[in-house]
């Protein structure tokens, strides 16, 4: 079977995460973390496109891997407008609505446009996404919200919860799309999908402002004080939505959003720090507990991933109020350059045909 050289590209709030992998074989591995005054220094997501693009090109060179051997370059990415899941070519209409933030600014709008970018460069591969946060499952009682003009939205960490859902049903002998799932992904926002058959038939949306605050997200909020608060004069428009999204949760009320720095905190009897901590895991454990009724009940497996999922006293907290639903599956971290990788071998092998936006 022909080898393929597949570059995963993964832009995060914090980060770029690149990645090179032979066929199924990781070659490389790159989290570079960019210090919150590296990223400060740009007024907007799309102005961070070549620091981005030079940062994937300098691991690509200390390598040494040299473009024209690539294949294919697989994005994370983005806020396009609500599609199925899936892994689509990076086309012109895709592009356009990464650029322009149809559905708003998030880091993973760079994912496709990138991969596009380097895809050119190389001279012959073809440029891919997967799974982007905009995949859209929802029940139809699900986007019914109490004003007709605010329906519910399906944003949340689609990429890493389709992935690890996929990796535990293969892990214990069946398909996917034969359980009933809650997955509860625990990164710098927070998202709680509810799994029925394959379907993502319910989640918070995580960009805006509902489900359990996070470390970067400040989560469902008395909505008539919020009202109050954009009303006061205060503060602007922008910094209104920074509160909820990049400057809301955790790091509102401890300055950081590094989970270990506030648990180390907590751990030295900083009582504050300890009880944030355990309100976000009682947030947490909430959000599954309703999950649990979208599913009358019939649960299969609660999974906890992200990155918060390395801290066990949090996961013990949650453990404890929804261990009656289901058995809890812990996968620490994401698996999201694998899932995308794995998206672009299909493709490549002729295994599963790109969607067209
Ligand atoms: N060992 C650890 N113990 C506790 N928290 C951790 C640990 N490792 C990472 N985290 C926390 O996990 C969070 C980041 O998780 P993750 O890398 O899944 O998110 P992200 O990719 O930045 O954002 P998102 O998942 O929302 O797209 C940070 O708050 C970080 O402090
Ligand atoms: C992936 C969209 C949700 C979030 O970033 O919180």
């Amino acid at each position: 079977m022909k080898n393929y050289k597949i570059l995963v590209i993964n832009p995060g709030s914090t980060s770029t995460k690149v990645a090179v992998f032979d066929s199924e074989l990781c070659m490389l591995s790159e989290n570079i973390f960019h210090p919150k005054d590296q990223l400060a220094a740009f007024a907007s997501i799309a102005d961070q496109h070549d620091f981005r693009k030079t940062t994937i090109l300098t691991v690509l060179g200390k390598a040494g891997i040299a473009l024209q051997d690539i294949d294919a370059v697989i994005g994370r990415g983005g806020l396009l407008k609500p599609i199925e899941s899936g892994v689509y070519k990076v086309s012109s209409a895709l592009l356009r609505d990464l650029h322009l933030g149809t559905k708003g600014q998030h880091a993973s709008n760079l994912g496709g446009i990138l991969a596009n970018d380097i895809a050119k460069a190389s001279g012959c591969a073809e440029a891919y996404i997967a799974d982007p946060p905009v995949v859209d499952e929802l029940q139809d009682v699900a986007r019914i919200s109490g004003l007709p003009e605010l329906p519910n939205a399906s944003i949340f960490h689609a990429l890493n919860q389709k992935s690890v859902s996929r990796n535990y049903a293969e892990s214990i002998g069946k398909r996917y799309e034969d359980l009933n799932l809650i997955v509860a992904h625990l990164g710098g926002g927070i998202t709680v999908g509810t799994h029925k058959n394959g379907k993502v038939i319910d989640v918070n949306n995580g960009l805006n402002g509902t489900g359990p605050f996070a470390p970067e997200r400040a989560g469902t909020l008395p909505c008539g004080d919020l009202i109050d608060l954009c009303f006061s004069g205060k503060y602007s428009l922008d910094e209104m939505r920074s509160k909820i999204t990049g400057k809301g949760g955790i790091v509102a009320h401890e300055g950081t959003t590094r989970i270990q720095d506030v648990r180390d905190k907590a751990d030295n009897g900083d009582a504050h720090a300890a009880l944030l901590l355990d309100a976000m895991a009682y947030n947490i454990g909430k959000s599954i507990g309703a999950a649990a009724t979208v599913l009358h009940g019939k649960v299969d497996a609660v999974i906890i991933t992200g990155g918060v999922a390395y801290d066990e006293k949090i996961v013990a907290y949650i453990s404890r109020m929804i261990s009656f639903i289901a058995p809890i599956v812990v996968m620490p971290g994401e698996d999201e350059m694998k899932a995308l990788a794995q998206s672009a071998l299909n493709v490549l092998l002729g295994k599963v045909l790109p969607k067209e936006y």
